[in-house]
């Protein structure tokens, strides 16, 4: 029993938390002849959000997502570990965010958010995956394990603000999420429906001092209205610009988050809501927001649309965005990430131009960019292109490698990022009294323009705000933007395998290095086409095997994508119809 004792002083703080202590002979000794009632009490805590089933869930793309009724525990125990995230940063304040994103209503999701509002570091997803999928009566010792292999000073305070999604499971499972941290001793903050990025930006602000909890909802929202009116100021020559835009909210929390930043805009944006219906939980992302009007290459539903009018569409927890129109001929145009980011990239560019400034510029992409985007941003902006593995860890990481770096996935996620060396650079020609007039007012501008953007990730309505301004500042239409440059007609298809991940990708996903054989295939496939181009991988957030074709013309692309997915329906133990 001494022994016993010594053991449990090892944490004065959390005297009740045995999973903190090492699983040592002692420890385990303990447990089996005389298990304390506080033992007992956590182990029916855990119990209370039982594991429900024995099929395997992976920390993917964005979290873990799956059917919202399957996800309890995996959020009880993502709060956990938050609490344990945050005491190994330090105490910082770590994120969870509650939400499926684009899914379907019934699903749901969870993702952690790093102290500088980032996402969780890589190392940390397979940890991740490794308490969702303990059993409840390994829980306790699986995260002892976490605790010792992560060094956590079990002493420090924890931290976790926790944000959800409007969907109707999201409230339960933000429950989930603060039991979580308190089973671990930590403090957590509830913000309540907030957008992916503003949870984001949160936990940021939180760490950085900028303000005060209190004030960190203010804080968002004035930023992004100070910064983008400062900017409209300056802004003279309007040409074919017009502040008129719709806005469709995908009935998430997007049209929460726009009507409290509308009444900040004044007349600097005149924005018509539409989609607002977060409450009947059906309408969530129903033939509206960014991933319809994507993928279904449409206009939004649930308003007639403007001919010539500007849509922005966002996503379920708005951190996407996609603009698009409807000509006076009822054509609709599609204006994805790969224009937002040559449009945001062109204008930078052109900004450190005229600065002066020496600062590196390039942009990132994923395989998924239209091959005509990459065309016109390489060699007509010569702007230099950079491709990572599908996901926004992914590409963020790669664009902090720029002192500018702007990156966006086609389907609309993205943002730019700034060095220290970009922003010291900055801060200093703004104070250098030697520079011409000129060159001080676009430094000025590009500040502003740092202001506008979310860095920590991609934010649709700061992305909007920052793609007005430039439209603006160019005096340009859709028509004038969309004149840049024409897709190269393309095809997106899904295919349902017995088991996604016998498939495995190399060179930022292009090509395929599992099963043996595939890519042979593929590439015999494509050869046959003009401007031919496709590659397949297993999505991070569905169970499905994705298929990507690019072709000359529309009815080839849509050929290719086919027989592509006839190919891994063969070689991949394709389930279900056969792809057509
Ligand atoms: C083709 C496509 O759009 N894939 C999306 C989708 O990932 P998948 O791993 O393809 O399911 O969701 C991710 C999270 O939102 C997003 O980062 C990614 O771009
Ligand atoms: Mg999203």
């Amino acid at each position: 029993m001494n022994r016993l004792r010594r053991v449990w002083r090892l944490s004065p703080a959390i005297p009740t938390c045995p999973v903190l202590y090492p699983v040592t002979t002692t420890f385990t000794f303990h447990r089996q002849i005389s298990p304390r009632a506080t033992d007992r009490k956590m182990q029916a805590t855990i119990e209370k959000y039982p594991r429900k089933n024995d099929v395997y869930i992976q920390y993917g793309t964005a979290g873990f997502r799956t059917k919202a009724e399957l996800l309890d525990h995996v959020v009880f125990r993502m709060g956990v570990l938050a609490a344990l995230r945050s005491r190994a940063k330090g105490s910082m304040a770590i994120g969870v965010m509650i939400t499926a994103s684009h899914n379907p209503e019934p699903d749901n999701g969870v993702k952690l958010v790093d102290p500088h509002g980032e996402m969780l570091e890589v190392a940390w997803e397979a940890i991740a995956s490794r308490l969702a999928n303990a059993s409840d009566s390994e829980f306790q010792e699986e995260l002892a394990k976490v605790a010792i292999q992560t060094g956590v000073d079990v002493n420090k305070p924890a931290l976790v603000f926790i944000g959800r999604d409007t969907r109707s499971s999201s409230e339960r499972l933000g429950e989930a999420a603060i039991a979580g941290v308190k089973f671990y001793q930590g403090t957590a903050v509830d913000h309540g429906q907030v957008t992916t990025p503003m949870l984001h930006y949160y936990v940021y602000a939180h760490n950085m001092n900028l303000t005060p909890d209190p004030q960190l909802e203010d804080s968002y929202f004035s930023k992004l209205a100070s910064s983008f009116i400062s900017l409209s100021k300056e802004i003279t020559t309007k040409k074919n610009y017009s502040p008129f835009v719709d806005f469709d909210g995908a009935n998430g929390v997007g049209a929460l988050a726009i009507e409290k930043l509308l009444p900040r805009l004044g007349n600097t944006l005149l924005l018509t809501v539409h989609n607002t219906d977060t409450v009947t939980p059906s309408t969530l992302n129903k033939e509206c927001g960014a991933d319809y009007v994507k993928t279904h290459v449409a206009a939004p539903k649930g308003f007639e649309p403007t001919p010539n009018k500007r849509i922005v569409s966002v996503d379920g927890d708005a951190d996407r965005v996609i603009y698009s129109y409807v000509d006076s001929q009822k054509q609709f145009h599609l204006m994805d990430g790969d224009h937002i980011a040559s449009l945001v990239a062109g204008y930078l560019m052109e900004m450190v131009k005229d600065s002066g400034l020496e600062l590196s510029l390039g942009l990132v992409q994923t395989a998924y960019a239209n091959g005509n985007s990459t065309k016109y941003i390489t060699e007509t902006m010569k702007i230099p292109v950079a491709f990572t593995s599908t996901g926004v860890k992914h590409l963020h990481h790669k664009a902090l490698e720029y002192d500018i770096g702007v990156y966006f996935e086609a389907n609309g996620h993205g943002t730019v990022v700034f060095s220290n060396n970009a922003r010291n650079l900055v801060l200093q020609a703004m104070n250098d009294e030697k520079l011409d007039e000129s060159k001080r007012r676009v430094i000025m501008r590009l500040k502003q323009v740092m202001e506008v953007i979310n860095s920590t990730v991609g934010d649709a309505i700061s992305d909007m705000l920052l793609v007005e301004t430039v439209l603006k500042a160019r005096g340009w239409s859709m028509e004038d933007w969309e004149a840049a440059y024409q897709d190269l007609p393309s095809r997106l298809m899904k295919v349902h395998v017995k088991d996604r991940n016998v498939i495995e990708t190399v060179d930022a996903d292009r090509k395929c290095s599992k099963p043996d054989g595939l890519q042979k295939e593929i590439d015999r496939v494509v050869s046959s086409y003009s401007f031919g181009r496709s590659f397949v991988r297993p999505s991070g957030t569905e169970d499905v095997v994705r298929v990507y074709a690019e072709a000359e013309t529309q009815v080839e692309a849509d050929k290719l994508a086919v027989e592509v997915a006839r190919v891994v329906y063969n070689n991949a133990d394709g389930v279900g119809p056969i792809p057509s």
